[in-house]
């Protein structure tokens, strides 16, 4: 479980997040939504400790994120910018990677490369944006984190791999019941996978329930619009 206790975070003047109060259960699928500049990067890089808060604490299992690296190595965090060495094939690196995520399973990640027909002899520099995109969520799944954090994890895949990514995402989650938490823009394309959601707006939590609490008798983006608006316009 993840606790988040009265987070803020300030750049500068800014205040991406203010007043920040949220619990993530384990074994469920997140959907953290938000328009843009809303605060959802800010958050995920917090709670994976790639960002530091100005104030208040993020725990994980009732153990603090910040400077602990046991509860670091449960964390798996993909967000747009990460970017990986330049020049080295794709095999190496799932080596590389595995030495810091001890449940890291190669075979998976192999079996998960075939899958989206990722070419492990190719080189990092020479993968188009999709498949550099795909690279990342490999890498997430085969590192078989407990808590899964992806930031707009389908950047640039096509339609095809993007049904993909769900139905790997699912089995997934069924098979290791990890918390997953997904940002994404794509909000109808997601729906299907998510149990939770939480809105966030300008820095603050304005919603958070289950999917059928939040949608009850629309589609998500159509409850996510209108749950917008009713926040701006009164
Ligand atoms: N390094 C930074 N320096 C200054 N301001 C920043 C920085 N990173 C983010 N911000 C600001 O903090 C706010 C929240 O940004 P954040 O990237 O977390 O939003 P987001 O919800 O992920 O947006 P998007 O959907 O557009 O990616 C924005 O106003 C953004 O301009």
């Amino acid at each position: 479980m993840i606790e988040i206790t009265n987070l803020s975070k300030h750049y500068g003047e800014k205040a991406a997040l203010a007043n920040v109060y949220l619990t993530f259960s384990d074994n469920k699928i997140y959907g953290l939504l938000g328009s843009n500049g809303a605060g959802k990067t800010t958050l995920m890089k917090i709670i994976a400790n790639r960002l530091f808060q100005t104030a208040g604490t993020v725990t994980v299992q009732g153990q603090p994120v910040l400077e602990n690296e046991r509860v670091q190595q449960n964390i798996f965090c993909v967000t747009e910018n990460d970017k990986y060495p330049k020049d080295i094939k794709l095999k190496n690196l799932l080596v590389w990677e595995s030495r810091f995520f001890p449940d890291f399973d190669l075979d998976y990640a192999k079996d998960l490369a075939q899958k989206f027909d990722l070419d492990l002899n190719k080189k990092t520099n020479s993968l188009s944006t999709g498949y550099y995109t795909i690279l990342k969520v490999v890498v997430a799944l085969a590192s078989k984190a407990k808590i899964m954090i992806l930031d707009e994890p389908v950047l640039g895949i096509d339609s095809l791999y993007r049904e993909l990514f769900y139905e790997v995402l699912l089995t997934h989650h069924r098979q290791y019941q990890n918390l997953i938490i997904i940002s994404t823009h794509l909000i109808e394309e997601v729906e299907p996978v998510l149990q939770e959601v939480v809105i966030i707006d300008r820095g603050r939590i304005i919603k958070q329930g289950t999917l059928q609490e939040i949608a009850e008798n629309e589609s998500l983006n159509q409850a996510y619009v209108n749950i917008l608006k009713g926040v701006r316009h009164g």
